[in-house]
């Protein structure tokens, strides 16, 4: 019995560290691989060869095995990644069995019989030759990973991570890498994976293909199902359920052949009723209650309340944002005009945006108006690079970026909003201004372990946040879920949002739309404090004519994606055909 129960807490680490590093990779990244369990199986079959084969320790064994699991997914994340999410999951359903076929046909990986006998590891000449004194390494490595998780998700790099589970696009036009972002995760938790692969070794002693099938990647989903997605703690329930249903069946005098089928119906039941009736899983809260919680343990520990003084002088504003606390046009403190020459696009048949030659100038609010189906939202997509553009250029300042990404035209300091509003809606207020406030300097995984030096920089980013939001008048619903907010709210917000990057252009989709006059006026104030600099610039894509004549100095009117005329709102306003065009009838 001791053995047994030995050999069980030997095991339970394992999973454990399977589950926490799934749920990084699920839970926070929102990303669902399948092939986790051929990733387990790299690290296991690599710590297995050398330190059988090449009488390595255990040490460089496992890191040898993770380093194989993280660069092979890598590579893999990277080219599905270009595609898209949903394409990840295919990719891996496909690496899986191709791993599992790998294992099963290479002569050094044992063929289907496995690899036997493998020694008991040691560790800096130090022999676990005991099961317990394997079990406690296991926990050991595990109480390291887990650790190492806990910093990563409590980081910039997963507050990032869950801006892009969120909403991708919003993210890329804040300036975040995405596509990097998702590939190092993928990485990091495959890596993960190939040590727990490497600890299973030294418990097994035995490894053969059969432990690395999709049935574990199952099983390594279920884990952090029953555990709760991004629930932190979730795997550790979830690994002792997976766990112990097997044991408790093999209590039971069951044969083998039924005992597995049992099992599998046991969990399929068992992870559809939480999926039902406790969809967070076991150790999931509600978001809404989750942020209350924190604001309240934040508060009582002093962590997040501006001092008083510091609430006073941003206060002292008068109503003016102070714009230097956001750095508006700090990226690009010379004045610098977005134009474009000759854009075009269409879809299919369609010319959506032809020809279309257009300047935003610093210093001004440019509004672009025309009739439904214009070609407005695609004018701002092919300024902003969401789309890119069949014909023509698109430069600022003197740079020609007609080949850059939204991504990296924000990190230039054009930035743009959608139609929608676009919130990181299951973050909390804070979250989605702090987001925007840190550079992606500070947002790379490995900037997260370069000590103490980088820690005061995102507490500083996180005062900046703050003393932002207050400005904002959002201060008190600091720790409220952005989804909570009013719609008013929530615009405001996606203005500070992109205000906080920095940017020194601002493409805005119908910021005005849904807001009552008191918030129009609100906003209409802000845009023109923050063109009046004279070296930021912002366009409107605007429908409320009235809306055009309080905010903007110049109007750009396009028709079936041709630029018509562009002129003083007075000129364009007045002019009859243009009208006529706008409403069918005169203003
Ligand atoms: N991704 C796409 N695929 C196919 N057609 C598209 C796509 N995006 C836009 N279009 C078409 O291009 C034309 C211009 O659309 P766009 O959304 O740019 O117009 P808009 O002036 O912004 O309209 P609205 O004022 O109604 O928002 C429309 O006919 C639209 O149906």
């Amino acid at each position: 019995m001791t053995y047994y129960l030995t050999s069980l807490m030997g095991l339970l680490p394992i999973f454990i560290i399977l589950g926490v590093s799934f749920n990084l990779l699920l839970g926070y990244g929102g990303l669902l691989s399948v092939s986790h369990a051929g990733f387990f199986g790299i690290g296991a079959y690599a710590t297995a060869i050398l330190i059988k084969d090449y009488q390595l320790e255990f040490l460089p064994a496992v890191l040898v095995g993770a380093v194989l699991a993280g660069v092979m997914s890598l590579t893999v994340g990277y080219a599905a990644g270009r595609l898209s999410d949903e394409f990840l999951f295919i990719v891996t359903i496909a690496v899986q069995v191709a791993l599992v076929e790998l294992f099963n046909n290479l002569q050094f990986t044992g063929r289907s019989a496995g690899i036997a006998a493998i020694p008991r590891p040691t560790l800096f000449g130090y022999q676990f030759d005991t099961n317990l004194k394997v079990a406690i390494l296991a926990w050991v490595f595990c109480a390291v990973i887990v650790a190492i998780c806990w910093r990563v998700v409590h980081s910039p790099y997963g507050r990032l991570l869950k801006a892009l589970r969120e909403d991708v696009p919003a993210a890329r036009s804040l300036g975040k890498r995405a596509l990097w972002t998702k590939v190092t995760v993928f990485a990091f938790s495959s890596a993960i994976a190939g040590i727990a692969g490497g600890l299973y070794t030294t418990h097994t002693l035995y490894i053969s293909p059969a432990e690395f099938t999709l049935d574990r990647s199952v099983e390594v989903l279920s884990i952090t199902i029953i555990g709760g997605l991004a629930a932190f703690w979730g795997p550790f329930v979830g690994a002792v359920v997976v766990l112990a249903l097997p044991e408790a069946l093999s209590f039971a005098n069951i044969p083998d052949s039924v005992a597995g089928p049992i099992n599998g119906i046991i969990y399929t039941t068992a992870v559809l009723l939480l999926l039902i009736y406790r969809p967070r899983g076991l150790l999931g809260r509600d978001p809404t209650l989750e942020s209350e919680r924190n604001a309240a343990r934040r508060a009582k520990d002093g962590k997040d309340t501006l001092s008083a003084s510091s609430q006073a002088a941003t206060s002292e504003s008068g109503g003016t944002l102070p714009l230097e606390l956001f750095n508006v046009g700090g990226q690009a403190p010379a004045t610098k005009i977005l134009r474009s020459e000759g854009l075009g696009i269409a879809f299919g048949g369609l010319k959506a945006v032809d020809d279309v030659t257009v300047a935003i100038h610093p210093g001004k609010i440019t509004a672009l108006v025309g009739p439904n189906g214009a070609g407005k939202t695609t004018v701002f997509n092919l300024l902003s690079g969401a789309l890119k553009a069949d014909e023509g250029r698109t430069f600022y300042g003197d740079r020609d970026i007609s080949g850059l990404s939204i991504e990296q035209r924000a990190q230039l300091g054009v930035v743009r909003s959608f139609q929608e509003v676009r919130l990181f809606e299951g973050m909390t207020v804070q979250e989605n201004i702090h987001v925007a406030v840190t550079t992606i300097k500070n947002e790379t995984i490995v900037a997260q372990f370069v000590p103490a030096a980088f820690r005061g920089r995102d507490e500083a980013d996180e005062r900046r946040a703050e003393r932002m939001l207050l400005s904002l008048g959002l201060y008190d619903k600091r720790h409220s879920l952005a989804r909570d907010l009013s719609y008013a709210e929530q615009k405001m917000l996606m203005m500070g949002r992109l205000l906080a990057t920095g940017a020194s252009c601002y493409l805005l989709d119908e910021p005005m739309s849904g807001l009552d006059q008191g918030a129009r006026a609100q906003l209409s104030d802000l845009l023109q404090q923050i063109v009046a600099d004279g070296s930021t610039s912002i366009c409107i894509v605007e429908h409320s004519m009235q809306v055009v004549r309080e905010v903007a100095s110049w109007v750009m009117f396009l028709d079936r994606g041709r630029l018509l005329t562009e002129g003083t709102p007075e000129d364009v306003m007045n002019d009859p055909e243009l009208t006529a065009l706008y409403f069918g009838r005169p203003v």
